[in-house]
């Protein structure tokens, strides 16, 4: 387990003094897939660098299971961080080294036999599905290609944990889904802890389980991601939320409900896992006097579990609408009046 509890960081320089963390607290239990998301400056890199110690807490502090990094002597330090393995955008491949060279790296260091080298590299190799090029240079790879070396190089170790700093923005949209599916392979497969710093929300969506959303150096919103993209509350979770479940009016039917004349309430729904097959609308049509049309739906599925966002004009009387609110209520869907 990660705790991070109360951390403060400020770098101050001659020109200026950044408060990059502000009293920031995380709880990271083993197998998780946390993402960091915000945008740049945000504190998120910061954030990552003080799981493995390469930043320190001015205030606060980081526990790795139960002890706190600041209490570890340099050698505890250099034996901890072989359990934690780092990813980045820019791979920080040695372009002088080889593939193989290049994944060795971390078990040089470790000191470990030639011939247990030669083994575990063949064996991420094939992990990370690069057979047949561990002779090649990086300037020889594609940037999937040079992200998959730096995941294996991640991995010599057998770490328990990866933090991946941005591991997919240089990549293209293809690229990135199959570097995504590695991670949670190795997630799944290696029961490694993942924490996912990233400004795409789609990496979230995606992979991760649990997100925290960080702006000028706080997180503002953490949680499940069902919980987080189903109910965004922050306006900048809602801004990334948006952009891949989008749960506004299109201009053109705002403009068309400033001409209905008839009283009418304006729903948004949330419909969430089994909720979701249910015929909600129907049932409220069939047993109470109002008329119900949607006017726009969107629906995803996030951990398995399927997610719709609704909005709907109902038309009715004041008790109708006042029993249609009920029925929603007493079924599981939450539900919040809009304005336009
Ligand atoms: N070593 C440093 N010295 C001075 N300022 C720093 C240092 N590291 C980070 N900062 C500043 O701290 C703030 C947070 O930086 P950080 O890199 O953690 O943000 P981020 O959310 O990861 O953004 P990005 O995606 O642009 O890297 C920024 O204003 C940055 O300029």
């Amino acid at each position: 387990m990660i705790e991070i509890s109360h951390v403060s960081k400020r770098f101050v320089s001659d020109v200026q003094t950044v408060e990059a963390l502000r009293d920031v607290s995380l709880t990271i239990e083993k197998g998780q897939i946390w993402g960091i998301i915000g945008f740049s400056g945000a504190g998120k890199s910061t954030l990552l660098r003080m799981v493995n110690a390469l930043e320190v807490p001015d205030q606060g502090y980081v526990k790795l299971d139960g002890r706190k990094l600041s209490d570890y002597t340099e050698g505890e330090l250099r034996g901890g961080r072989k359990r934690i393995g780092m990813i980045f955008q820019q791979f920080n491949l040695l372009e002088s080294r080889t593939v193989y060279e290049n994944i060795a790296i971390p078990l040089r260091l470790n000191h470990t036999p030639a011939e247990q080298i030669a083994a575990r590299v063949e064996e991420l190799l094939a992990f990370v599905e690069l057979e047949g090029k561990k002779d090649a240079y990086p300037w020889q790879l594609s940037g999937g290609q040079k992200q998959r070396v730096g995941i294996a190089r991640a991995l010599a170790t057998n770490p328990e944990i990866l933090l991946c700093d941005e591991a997919t923005s240089a990549l293209d949209p293809d690229t990135t889904e199959s570097i995504l599916q590695l991670l949670a392979q190795i997630n799944q497969q290696l029961g490694i802890t993942i924490i996912l710093v990233t400004h795409q929300i789609q990496v979230v969506q995606r992979i991760c389980n649990r997100v925290a959303v960080m702006e000028n150096g706080q997180i503002v919103e953490q949680g499940a991601v069902l919980d987080v993209f189903g109910n965004p509350q922050r306006p900048i979770t809602q801004r990334f939320v948006r952009t891949v479940i989008p749960d506004v009016l299109p201009e053109s039917l705002v403009a068309d409900l400033q001409q209905e004349e008839r009283a009418y309430k304006l729903l948004k729904l949330r419909f969430q896992g089994n909720v979701a097959k249910e015929n909600i609308l129907y049932n409220i049509n069939r047993r109470i006097p109002v008329e119900s049309s949607v006017l726009f739906a969107a629906v995803t599925e996030l951990q398995h579990v399927v997610l719709g966002i609704f909005i709907v004009k109902f038309i009715g009387s004041e008790k109708s609408l006042a029993a249609a609110t009920e029925y929603l209520d007493s079924h599981e869907v939450a539900w919040q009046e809009v304005a336009v």
